[in-house]
């Protein structure tokens, strides 16, 4: 709701009410109506102050009621009413004014904002444009390029940057609120003939065209089939080359587009999953309300290879002290410098101060006997790992706890080497470690809530999203990234080209298609892990070259491998580069003359291969792993297994995550479509649709919030 009050006399203040984020629900609305009304209709009343309760203006829309059916006030009047307002109505913008709240504030005819505020247009990334008049009124403000940025891009403002560019009036240091009553009653008497945007004629500068294309390119390449930024593009240019009445005409139309558009649809599920995932529990019934987090000062860092350095920047940063333990003196060296160079550009690129003093450097892991907590991160070798974790049980204080960096290996097998299994948790941090949002939480079964809770914590202090999951081999985001790959290389066998595979994929909205993501993380990664799995052999040859466990296996990663092809680091992987270190993928001649010596080799009869087959063959496999993953209870629901696959394996938000798109597929159609490849490639494992999925597509396909009801059902069978 909205509350009116009366300060001063003469002022009539409008407070937003809807915590946590005085979204503007209907209430909210009903409520700003409401006390305009009686604000205009009471003669003491000059002037008007909007503000919201609890320090924040106001985070926009309601996006929980999208979903609904629409009640209460439309945006659009309560603007323009504001706008239209015979008083002064002056905007306290305190903490944030974002989406709805900022064209709140734009209808208002002065802004004054707290020196911290932050304030945006966010709509973009829930797939919508500002449609209560923002993309009408900012050009007419500050401008058409300034406003092209901020509308495509949902970048947020601080304050200063917001009145460096015209936003708002004021800036101070004090209570907002209280200077915007000041400013009111300063205010009172003044014409506002000159203070409603809409009436602004719109800067036309003389290099419109341009700038219009330079948008859209620019927006083309960046947004990876996403239309929202494109359709901001296209509103804004309508208040260029429209009258304000015509412009907010054409930015209802576009709005109502994307309003109904299913990439709305995914990013505003995305918004809210994004969010459940911190609402974790585990299989056993540990949770997120019941678990209390240990208190870390103090954390060190074993092993300062990239991922190490990553881990030390992000713990720096987020302000723990770090004890980084690396044995070797050369590479603690080469560490050092990498790592001081991470923090200066960080501290550049966010304008904070350096926070080198945080880190003390060690050549010995006794140096970790007084921290709080441990990752260790050293490469994927079981028994070096083995090694390190009972010497850390051995040296660390007693309740420290123990966390590794894996993204696959087995935490109980690890936790078994110390005393108290119950302090051990894998934290899988993603490359680049500093950079990368995405930190999957990993409990094993001895792993206690309070250390789960603690890693959860430790993530969203470093500024991560964490998702709590549980100990399998890869995880939920390897785990269902080896189906994708293994159908990216059948396909292979089959007759298709990497080109073509990454081409399908990359339309779908992924940054890079799996074969270029492949050259660029290295394809020895993988060939060590399938070596260390028994699976490359030269006692694999003939007709068992391309079985493994009774099912078909696709030797061809190994055998580029062998070539010495590891992928751009050495000039020559799927692609090739021209050089070692290269970026540039370019079709190999020489991978084409491969793949047929190989098909011959093993009789297999190239074939046209479809768009559609690629991509159903890519992806429903990788789906129905998620499905398993779910039955098997590591992850506990399906938002945690779409955060992993935004945030970490560049799956495109505008479509939700994996388990999100099948739900909009059809959860039918991907079992349909399962079978029907199942009949046909009956050697291919990953096609046979697993239980839970069958469960769920049988009972008609339920909203992706219900499947939470079914998925404990299967479990309780297992
Ligand atoms: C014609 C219409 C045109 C207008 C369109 C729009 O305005 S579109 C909107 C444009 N606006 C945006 O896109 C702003 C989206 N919001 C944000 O960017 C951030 O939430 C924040 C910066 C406001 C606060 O960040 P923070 O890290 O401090 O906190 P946090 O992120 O954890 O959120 C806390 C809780 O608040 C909830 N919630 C938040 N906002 C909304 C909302 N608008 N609605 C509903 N709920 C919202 C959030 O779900 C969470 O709930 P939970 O999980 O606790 O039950």
């Amino acid at each position: 709701m909205a509350f009116y009050s009366r300060v001063s006399g003469s002022v009539g203040m409008i407070t937003l009410q809807n915590p946590p984020v005085n979204a503007l629900s209907a209430a909210v609305r009903q409520g700003i109506v409401d006390a305009m009304h009686r604000a205009l209709s009471e003669p003491e009343v000059k002037s008007v102050v909007i503000c919201g309760q609890n320090g924040k203006f106001c985070g926009g829309a309601d996006i929980g009621e999208f979903g609904a059916k629409m009640t209460g006030p439309p945006l659009v009047p309560m603007v323009h009413l504001i706008e239209a307002a015979s008083k002064p109505v002056v905007a306290a913008i305190e903490g944030i004014a974002l989406g709805g709240g900022l064209e709140l504030a734009l209808s208002c005819h002065y802004r004054i904002a707290h020196s911290k505020a932050r304030l945006g247009f966010p709509e973009v990334a829930l797939g919508l444009l500002p449609g209560a008049g923002g993309t009408q009124r900012l050009p007419r403000l500050i401008g058409v390029p300034a406003s092209l940025d901020l509308i495509t891009t949902g970048r947020q403002v601080t304050a200063a940057e917001a009145r460096q560019l015209g936003i708002v009036d004021e800036v101070t240091d004090l209570n907002a609120v209280d200077a915007a009553v000041k400013f009111a009653q300063s205010v009172a008497d003044k014409s506002l003939d000159a203070r409603r945007i809409s009436t602004y004629p719109c800067p036309r500068p003389p290099d419109l065209d341009t700038i219009f294309e330079r948008a859209m390119q620019q927006v083309r390449r960046s947004a990876r089939g996403a239309i929202a930024p494109g359709t901001c593009v296209q509103a804004v240019h309508a208040a260029v080359t429209l009258p304000y009445a015509k412009g907010m005409e054409r930015e209802r139309e576009l709005f109502s587009v994307l309003f109904n558009s299913g990439q709305a649809r995914a990013l505003q599920y995305y918004f809210f999953a994004q969010r459940a995932v911190s609402r974790w529990s585990t299989a056993s019934g540990a949770r997120w309300d019941t678990s209390k987090p240990r208190p870390v000062h103090k954390a060190a860092v074993i092993g300062l290879g990239t991922m190490g350095r990553g881990i030390t920047v992000s713990l720096a940063q987020a302000g723990f002290s770090v004890v980084a333990v690396e044995t070797q003196e050369k590479q603690l060296s080469e560490a050092k410098q990498a790592v001081s160079g991470m923090l200066e550009r960080g501290a550049k690129r966010r304008g904070v101060p350096l926070a080198h003093d945080k880190i003390k450097y060690s050549c010995s892991v006794q140096a970790v006997a007084d921290v709080d907590l441990v990752i260790e991160a050293v490469f994927e070798d079981m028994a070096l790992k083995k090694t390190i974790f009972q010497q850390l049980s051995a040296i660390c204080k007693p309740g420290a706890l123990l966390c590794t960096n894996t993204s696959g290996l087995d935490i109980d097998e690890l936790a078994s080497q110390t005393q108290s299994p119950e302090l051990v948790v894998g934290m899988h941090f993603f490359a680049p470690a500093h950079v990368m949002q995405l930190l999957e939480v990993v409990y094993g079964p001895r792993s206690s809530p309070e250390a789960v809770a603690t890693a959860m914590q430790m993530g969203k202090k470093m500024g991560k999203v964490s998702v709590a999951v549980g100990n399998c081999r890869g995880f939920v985001g390897n785990r269902m990234l080896k189906l994708y790959l293994e159908q990216a290389f059948f396909l292979l066998e089959e007759g298709a080209t990497p080109e073509q595979v990454d081409q399908v994929l990359e339309e779908f909205g992924f940054p890079m298609g799996v074969f270029k993501v492949s050259d660029l993380s290295g394809l020895d990664i993988g060939w060590k892990v399938r070596k260390a799995d028994g699976l490359v052999s030269p006692a694999f040859t003939g007709t068992s070259a391309r079985i493994r466990g009774g099912s078909r296996y696709s030797p061809l990663g190994d055998l580029l491998c062998e070539q010495g092809r590891f992928g751009q680091k050495t000039g020559k992987g799927w692609y090739q580069y021209d050089k070692p270190g290269g970026r540039v993928a370019k079709p190999d001649p020489w991978l084409f003359g491969f793949l047929e010596d190989y098909r011959a080799q093993h009789g297999l009869v190239a074939r046209r291969i479809d768009h559609q087959e690629v991509l159903e063959r890519c992806l429903y496999p990788l789906i129905n792993e998620g499905f398993q993953i779910l039955q098997d209870g590591i992850a506990a629901g399906p938002e945690d297994i779409d955060v992993i696959y935004v945030l970490g394996y560049g799956w495109p938000r505008h479509r939700g995550g994996p388990m999100f798109y099948a739900s909009q597929v059809g959860l039918d159609k991907v079992v349909e479509r399962l079978e029907h490849y199942q009949q046909i490639h009956p050697d291919v494992p990953g096609l046979q649709p697993c239980r839970l999925l069958r469960k769920l597509a049988a009972i008609s396909n339920p909203a992706i919030h219900k499947w939470r009801e079914v998925i404990q059902k299967p479990r309780s069978q297992l």
